[in-house]
C-alpha cells in the first residue's frame, strides 16, 4: 500500500484548513492546556488533528485490509452489499448514493465493519463479510476496534466533564450492553476521478476517527462560502464531532459540515483509500439535547435555533434515515436529498445555499 511519502506530495498551492494539532498523549493524563487546546477544536470547527493516538499500527493494517477487500470481484462484494433500506453494515459498490441535491452519482465503494461483529467475532451480532474481512478479524479489525473504542471515549469523557455533565453520562449512551451503529470503514476512490467522492454532510454518530494518506478531504468552516482541503500528516488523525454530540451538547460541539473530492494535484493520479472509525450511540438512544442534566447545555438549548435540539428519533432510527434518503433506488427528487440530512440541514442550508446543495467537480 502507498503511504503518504511514496505518492505524490500534497500540493502548497490549495487552501488548507488550520486544524489544531491535538496531543492524544497529553489528554491522557488530564494536561490542562492540551484540554483547553481540544475543547477550542471541538467547539469551533469541530475537526482537529489527533497525534500520539497509539493507533498507528492497527491503522496501517486496516489500510492493506481494506484494499485487499476492496481489491476482490465485483461479484463477490455486491453479495455482502448495504442495500436500500438504510443498513449501514457491509459493502457500498460506487455509484449507489447522491452525492448533492441533483441525484448526482457518488464515485467511491466502502465497506463497513460493525463495531459489535467486530467484538463478538466469530459470532456475528448484525451480518457476516467477505472472507478477507473475516481472516483478519482477529489481527487486524477487532483491535483496531477497540483501540479506537478507547481513544474516542477518552475524548467523550473529557468533553462530558466540560459540558458540566454528571461522570459517565456520555459513557452510558454508548455501554455496549445494547447493540450501536459504531463503525469501521475504508473508502476507496479510483484514480483521476473528476467529481465528488463522498458529497457534503455531516457525520451521524458521535465521533469520528479518521486516517488518510491522500488529501481530497474538505471543511467548509463556519460562515465561510469555500471549502478548505485538510492535508493529511503522517500519523495523525483527523477527527470530528458528528451529529449526535452536537445535538447532545445542543449545539456547543459542532458537527461541522465536510465532504470528499478527487486528491488534489498529482495526488489524483493515485487510488485514494481513507480509514476510518465512528462511534455512534446505543440503538435505542433519543438524540436530544441533555439538558435536564447539565445547565451549560440547558443555557444553550435556550439560545437554540427554533427547531431546537429534540429530534425524537433514536440513534438507530436517525442513521437509517440518512442513509436510506441518499442511496439513489429510494429517489423521488430534490426532497429526498433534504430529508437525507442532519444538523447542516438546520445549521447551514440556508446561510449557505449554493456550497452545499451542488456537488462540484475538481
Ligand atoms: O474519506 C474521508 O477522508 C472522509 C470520509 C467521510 O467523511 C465519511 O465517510 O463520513
Ligand atoms: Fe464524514
Amino acid at each position: 500500500m502507498p503511504s503518504v511519502t511514496t505518492t505524490a506530495p500534497f500540493p502548497d498551492d490549495v487552501a488548507t484548513a488550520p486544524l489544531l494539532v491535538i496531543d492524544y498523549a497529553l489528554i491522557k493524563m488530564g494536561d490542562r492546556a492540551e484540554i483547553d487546546h481540544l475543547w477550542v477544536a471541538a467547539t469551533k470547527l469541530g475537526f482537529w488533528y489527533l497525534k500520539n493516538h497509539g493507533v498507528e499500527e492497527e491503522v496501517n493494517r486496516m489500510f492493506d485490509m481494506g484494499a485487499e477487500t476492496l481489491g476482490l470481484s465485483l461479484s463477490e462484494k455486491l453479495k455482502y452489499e448495504q442495500g436500500d433500506n438504510g443498513d449501514s453494515f457491509g459493502y457500498k459498490a460506487r455509484g449507489t448514493i447522491a452525492t448533492d441535491v441533483d441525484g448526482t452519482r457518488d464515485n467511491v465503494e466502502f465497506l463497513n465493519i460493525a463495531q459489535d461483529d467486530a467484538l463478538s467475532w466469530p459470532r456475528p451480532i448484525y451480518r457476516t463479510y467477505p472472507a478477507t474481512v473475516n481472516t483478519r478479524m482477529t489481527g487486524t479489525i477487532t483491535p483496531f476496534v477497540r483501540k479506537s473504542m478507547e481513544v474516542n471515549n477518552t475524548l467523550l469523557a473529557v468533553f462530558e466533564r466540560q459540558l458540566g455533565l454528571p461522570r459517565g453520562e456520555i459513557a452510558k449512551l454508548h455501554s455496549t450492553a445494547e447493540p450501536c451503529g459504531s463503525e469501521a470503514r475504508c473508502i476507496k476512490t479510483p484514480p483521476n476521478q473528476t467529481t465528488t467522492g463522498v458529497g457534503a454532510h455531516t457525520d451521524f454518530g458521535t465521533i469520528t476517527f479518521l486516517h488518510n494518506r491522500l488529501g481530497g478531504l474538505q471543511v467548509l468552516p463556519p460562515d465561510s462560502q469555500k471549502w478548505l482541503y485538510i492535508k493529511p500528516l503522517a500519523d495523525h488523525a483527523v477527527c470530528n464531532v458528528g451529529d449526535a454530540l452536537a445535538i447532545f451538547s445542543a449545539g456547543i460541539l459542532r458537527s461541522n459540515i465536510h465532504r470528499v473530492m478527487p486528491p488534489p494535484g498529482a495526488q489524483s493520479q493515485f487510488e485514494r483509500y481513507s480509514i476510518s472509525f465512528f462511534t455512534r450511540p446505543r440503538n435505542s438512544v433519543v438524540l436530544r439535547a441533555l439538558a435536564d442534566k447539565s445547565e451549560t447545555i440547558a443555557n444553550a438549548v435556550a439560545r437554540a435555533p427554533p427547531e431546537g435540539y429534540d429530534t425524537g428519533s433514536t440513534s438507530a432510527e436517525w442513521i437509517s434515515r440518512r442513509i436510506r434518503k441518499l442511496r439513489l433506488k429510494n429517489r423521488k427528487g430534490p426532497e429526498t436529498w433534504y430529508a437525507s440530512m442532519g444538523t447542516e440541514m438546520h445549521a447551514n442550508l440556508e446561510r449557505r445555499p449554493d456550497v452545499i446543495r451542488r456537488s462540484a467537480v475538481a
